[in-house]
C-alpha cells in the first residue's frame, strides 16, 4: 500500500522558515518591481525539503506550485509561464501548504486532491490515500467483466476456444478459468466495496463498468463521507450505495436488501502488525491507522471478509483483495480449512513491482465442482 510520495527518514528537526524564505532569488521585471517565476519558487521550496530532510523534495514542491498555479504538474506549463512572475497572493498560498509538507504532511492531504486513474479525488486526512498499485486491482476486476459482458455474445463452444486466451490475455498472474461461471450474466453487476476509503476503487469501477451499481462501506465516517462528496463531485450518486458499517462487529442484515452480489472488492487493512511502526512518518502521523493495520498476520478483515461470502456473494461471484506478498500462501491455506466457504483461489497477480499482491477468489456452486 505504501506508494510514492512518501519517505521513510525519520522526522528531523524543522529549521525557522523566515530565515531560508529570504534567500529566494528573484529578478526585475520591467517596473523595477522584484519578480519570483514558479521556476524559482520550486527551487527554493526544494531546498527548504532536503534542508529539512523531507523525502521527494522536488516532487513535493513542484506539485505544491502547480497545484496552487492551476496546474496537474509542472511540467505541463509553458515556457512562458515558467518565467513569468508568481503574484504575492500565489507565494503566499505556496507558503502555507509547504509549511504543512515541512511537518510531513502527504502532498495529497497538503493540495486537498490526489489522481486515481483519470479520475481525481478529494483527499481529506486521515482517509487513507489510493496507492497506485490499487489501480492494478482495478484494472483487474474491469477485466473480469469486460471478459464475463464478452461471453455472453458467445456459445459455449466458442467461448472455450476464443474466451479462454482473452482471459489468460488479461492477467498477468495464474488464472485457471472456471467455465460454468462465464455463463452468469452480468448486464448490471452489483460490487461491494468493503473499506471503501476515499472512493477510489468503487468510484472507479462506476466509471468504467457503465451499468454497474456499488456498495461501499467503511468502518470510518470520515470515509464514508469522503466517498460521497467524491461520488457526488462526480456524479455517481445513483449507482452507489454508501454505508457505515464495520465488518467485524456490525450485523450482515444491512446487506441483505442488496444480497447477493456478484463481487466483492477491498483492499482491506493489511499490513502486519509488527512492521506499522517502520511505515514513514507522513503514514503514521496523518492517516488513519486502522486502514493500514491487519492484526498480528495482517488477515484480520481479509477472514472477515471471506466469512461473508456464503451469504453475501452469488454462487460463481468473485472476491478480489489487494494483500501482502506473504498473504496469498497463508490465505489458501486458511481457505483449505474452510471448505464451507466454498471459495476457491483462481489467480494470484503481481503489482508493478512483481510482487504477489492480488487475489482473485471464486465462489463455487454448492453441490457441483468447478470444471478445472
Ligand atoms: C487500505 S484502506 C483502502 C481504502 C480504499 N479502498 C483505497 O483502496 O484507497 C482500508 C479501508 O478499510 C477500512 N476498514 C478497516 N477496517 C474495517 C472494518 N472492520 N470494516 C469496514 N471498513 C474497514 C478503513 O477505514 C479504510 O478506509
Amino acid at each position: 500500500m505504501v506508494g510514492s510520495l512518501f519517505g521513510y527518514r525519520p522526522l528531523s528537526v524543522i529549521p525557522s522558515l523566515r530565515s531560508r524564505s529570504s534567500q529566494i532569488s528573484c529578478r526585475f521585471g520591467s517596473d523595477g518591481t522584484a519578480q519570483v517565476t514558479p521556476r524559482d519558487v520550486v527551487q527554493h521550496w526544494q531546498r527548504m525539503f532536503e534542508a529539512n530532510g523531507i523525502p521527494e523534495a522536488r516532487e513535493s514542491s513542484e506539485y505544491i506550485v502547480s497545484f496552487v498555479l492551476g496546474a496537474k504538474t509542472f511540467q505541463s506549463f509553458s515556457a512562458e509561464r515558467l518565467s513569468g512572475p508568481v503574484t504575492d497572493q500565489q507565494w503566499r498560498e505556496i507558503q502555507r501548504l509547504s509549511t504543512g509538507r515541512l511537518k510531513r504532511m502527504p502532498v495529497q492531504y497538503v493540495i486537498g486532491e490526489w489522481d486515481f486513474g483519470d479520475m481525481t479525488l478529494e483527499m481529506r486526512p486521515p482517509v487513507f490515500i489510493p496507492r497506485p498499485e490499487t489501480e492494478e486491482l482495478v484494472k483487474l476486476i474491469v477485466g473480469e467483466f469486460t471478459c464475463k459482458q464478452k461471453s455472453e455474445e458467445l456459445s459455449h463452444t466458442q467461448k472455450q476456444q476464443a474466451l479462454l486466451p482473452h482471459c489468460e490475455g488479461i492477467s498477468r498472474g495464474i488464472l485457471q478459468c472456471d467455465c460454468e461461471s462465464l455463463e452468469v450474466p452480468h448486464q448490471t453487476p452489483v460490487v461491494l466495496d468493503i473499506g471503501c476509503g476515499s472512493g477510489a476503487i468503487s468510484l472507479s469501477l462506476l466509471q468504467k463498468i457503465p451499468q454497474s451499481r456499488l456498495i461501499s462501506v467503511d468502518k470510518g465516517i470520515a470515509a464514508v463521507n469522503l466517498t460521497w462528496d467524491n461520488a457526488v463531485r462526480l456524479e455517481f450518486m445513483d449507482r452507489i450505495k454508501v454505508l457505515h458499517h464495520n465488518i467485524l462487529t456490525d450485523p450482515i442484515e444491512k446487506f441483505l436488501p442488496w444480497a447477493p452480489v456478484d463481487a466483492i472488492v477491498s483492499n482491506p487493512p493489511y499490513v502486519f502488525e509488527e512492521d506499522m511502526q517502520s511505515l514513514a512518518p507522513e503514514i503514521l502521523s496523518y492517516e488513519d491507522l486502522d486502514a493500514l493495520c491487519g492484526g498480528a498476520d495482517g488477515l484480520m478483515v481479509i477472514k472477515a471478509i471471506l466469512l461473508l461470502t456464503p451469504q453475501l456473494l452469488k454462487d460463481f461471484g468473485s472476491v478480489f483483495l489487494e494483500v501482502d506478498p506473504r498473504h496469498p500462501e497463508m490465505v489458501q491455506k486458511w481457505l483449505s480449512t474452510c471448505p464451507d466457504l466454498r471459495l476457491h483461489l483462481i489467480a494470484i497477480h503481481e503489482d508493478f513491482c512483481g510482487k504477489p499482491r492480488f487475489l482473485h477468489l471464486r465462489k463455487r456452486k454448492a453441490s457441483t465442482d468447478s470444471c478445472d
